[in-house]
């Protein structure tokens, strides 16, 4: 990372973090018991669960106790797994969702968001959703990411979804919209709104004093010239062009398929691609069992881990905790330097 404000860094966060647990059908509440059970051997800050306590019990044999509010868990945290309860009466089966599994999931991601927002804990943690069963229960929004957003009153073209592992960071400028649609709805100005939340947010999360930031093409070979579409020339270039004297240097379009090797990762702090799969899966081919989901442009932290429900091994016992122990590490790191940060603007 370059320029980082590593000079002054605070003490650690007096609030914990909170995790939403999502759904209860997927490997929530066994990562998040598990980064529990590893807390003091990772180093990982203190946090508490926000969802169903029938699926943290069914997935972990460990101590769980209830508290009323985010405080609590600073105290409880050292014997038991704090959890702030959210309704759900069913018994669960991991890897069958169900209606009223999404809908805890949401009242969770409801709850949580509401608590982080009121300055009660110092970031937001969310373990992963299924969109279907959530947009059976009538949720309207693409994902966690545009929910939080509209929670924080931040429009959906001012925030950016980061894909982060230590070797890359990507953004997606179009996110959970089919591929068909891509060039429809791909704008000069959505780029460059996810371009400046990018940079905004490598400075302000990150403490990069100037984001390099890489721009993909759509088309192969960025489209050579218009011979293989149009859309660098039209949209992508002149979104470049319009940045030009702002405080961070973006260059591009580049061919997709050759921007993500590691001499070329070694020009850019992060890489803004056209669509979901240009952005993940460069990130999750190096970064699967690590890598973070970020969501940049809103008042308050949110990470996730980079993986979904995994409702294939839900209950089993051998989903792996390390993108979620690497969220909540990354939630705490970017709490920190988000106070720096608006310490030294004040
Ligand atoms: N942040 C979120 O809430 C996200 C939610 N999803 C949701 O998750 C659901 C399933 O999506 P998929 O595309 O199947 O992706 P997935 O990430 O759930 O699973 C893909 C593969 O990775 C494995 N895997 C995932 N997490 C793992 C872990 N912690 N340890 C070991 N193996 C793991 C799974 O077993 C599966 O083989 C969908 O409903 C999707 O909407 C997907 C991505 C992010
Ligand atoms: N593929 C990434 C993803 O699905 C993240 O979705 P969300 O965090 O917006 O729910």
């Amino acid at each position: 990372m370059r320029g980082n404000r590593d000079t002054k860094i605070p003490p650690r966060m007096s609030l914990p973090v909170a995790i939403a647990l999502g759904d209860p059908a997927g490997v929530g509440a066994e990562i998040t018991a598990k980064i529990y059970a590893e807390a003091e051997a990772r180093a990982l800050p203190r946090f508490f669960a926000v969802g169903s306590r029938n699926a943290l019990a069914a997935a972990w044999k460990g101590p769980i106790e209830t508290i009323g509010s985010p405080q609590d868990a600073l105290r409880v945290f050292d014997h038991a797994l704090p959890l702030i309860e959210v309704e759900h009466s069913e018994d669960v089966r991991f890897g069958e969702p169900s209606l009223e599994g999404a809908r805890c999931a949401l009242d969770s991601l409801e709850f949580a968001t509401g608590l982080v927002r009121s300055g009660a804990a110092s970031a937001l943690v969310t373990a992963p959703v299924s969109k279907s069963q959530l947009h059976a229960i009538g949720f309207n929004h693409p994902g966690q990411t545009e929910f939080v957003a509209e929670r924080c009153g931040v429009a959906p073209e001012n925030i950016a979804m980061m894909l982060a592992g230590p070797n890359l960071k990507c953004v997606p400028v179009t996110m959970h919209i089919s591929l068909a649609d891509v060039p429809r709805v791909l704008t000069t100005d959505m780029i460059t709104a996810r371009i400046r939340a990018t940079a905004r947010g490598l400075i302000r999360n990150f403490g990069v004093v100037r984001p390099r930031i890489a721009v993909s093409g759509l088309n192969p070979h960025a489209g050579e010239s218009k011979l293989m579409g149009t859309e660098e020339e039209d949209i992508i270039l002149p979104a470049i062009e319009a940045l030009a004297g702002e405080p961070f240097d973006v260059f591009g379009p580049l061919p997709a398929d050759t921007m993500f090797h590691p001499r070329a990762r070694a020009g850019y702090d992060a890489a803004i691609c056209m669509y979901h799969d240009q952005a993940l899966i460069p990130v999750k081919t190096l970064h699967f069992d690590e890598g973070v989901n970020l969501t940049l442009g809103l008042p308050i932290v949110r990470t996730s881990p980079d993986h979904g429900t995994a409702f294939d091994i839900a209950g089993k016992g051998f989903a792996r905790p390390d993108a979620m122990a690497a969220a909540l590490a990354l939630a705490d790191f970017c709490a920190e330097q988000r106070m720096l940060y608006d310490r030294e603007e004040a």
